[in-house]
């Protein structure tokens, strides 16, 4: 038996380990196993917190199909609320080493909610560090087909492979069919988060987020980070932009160079997982 704990960022769910609990099994196949929605306790992704030599604490991510990804934005505020409430830091602020970098949170209790100020770093265009199997400087507002219709996509790193398309109308859009395909383009040799956008007026946008390793999803931190870089980039919004998304609100601002995402977490339970893997 483990002990776990449930966190979601807006509906994004994360099981939470500590990582002395798990180190003996394989972190893929525990993720897949933890986050099975029939056969495990279900969740978008799992999170194991681990010792650190150059921040706080380290926080190490897999999606709910195995994949490891580099960050996950709803994910490091839970993963922030899960190292308050169990004192493995005790100040506001905490530097959490990723694989995208150290990666600073500003935690704060508003109206008995926990929420985190995020520096999510900054965007990199180039397409070898995307990653695409095309080397260009940029990869901005290109065709890119899927069935029946042609999209303008643009691809980014913003702490993990994006891609954002900007449309009319999302209300319509069937994004499991469109994001599922995308995702797998072998313009994308590591697949790609693929997030839809609607841009409302320059304050304002809505974002529809298919994940890589997770599917559709309530919320995506790293992926509306991304979508607002992207509208930014193209003169549609200004600098801070609220983003509506399937599960709530997140508030994304860039001063220079970098993105600052700010929003809720809770917990939603824990307990023992009687774990069924060879060590
Ligand atoms: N839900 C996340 C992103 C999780 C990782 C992603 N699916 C990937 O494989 O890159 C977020 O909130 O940023």
């Amino acid at each position: 038996m483990i002990k776990f704990e449930k966190y979601h960022g807006l509906g994004n769910d994360f099981i939470i380990f500590l990582e002395d609990d798990v180190k003996k099994y394989n972190y893929s196949e525990l993720a897949k196993q933890v986050c099975h929605r029939n056969f495990g306790i279900g969740a978008d992704g799992m999170i194991v917190v681990a010792k650190s030599t150059i921040g706080d604490v380290r926080m190490i991510f897999f999606n709910a199909d195995g994949s490891e990804a580099p960050m996950c934005g709803n994910g490091v505020r839970c993963f922030s609320h899960y190292v308050r409430n169990n004192n493995i830091v005790s100040k506001d602020i905490i530097n959490v080493e990723t694989l995208a970098g150290i990666i600073k949170i500003e935690t704060s209790i508003r109206n008995n909610k926990f929420f985190a100020k995020v520096n999510m770093g900054s965007p990199i265009f180039t397409t070898k560090n995307i990653p695409m199997s095309i080397d260009k400087e940029d990869y901005i507002l290109q065709d890119i087909t899927s069935f029946d219709k042609t999209f303008k996509i643009s691809s980014l790193f913003m702490g993990t492979t994006h891609s954002v398309i900007i449309v009319d109308n999302i209300e319509n859009l069937d994004i499991i069919k469109y994001g599922s395909d995308i995702e797998n383009n072998p313009l994308f040799p590591k697949k790609t988060n693929v997030n839809f956008v609607e841009v409302i007026d320059n304050k304002n946008i809505i974002v529809k987020t298919w994940e890589r390793g997770a599917g559709f999803t309530y919320a995506c931190g790293t992926g509306t980070c991304a979508s607002v870089v992207m509208t930014h980039k193209l003169n549609k919004t200004e600098n801070k932009v609220t983003a509506q998304l399937p599960g709530g609100i997140l508030i994304i601002e860039i001063i220079d160079k970098s993105v600052f995402m700010t929003g809720p977490s809770e917990k939603i339970a824990e307990g023992q997982y009687f774990i069924n893997l060879a060590k």
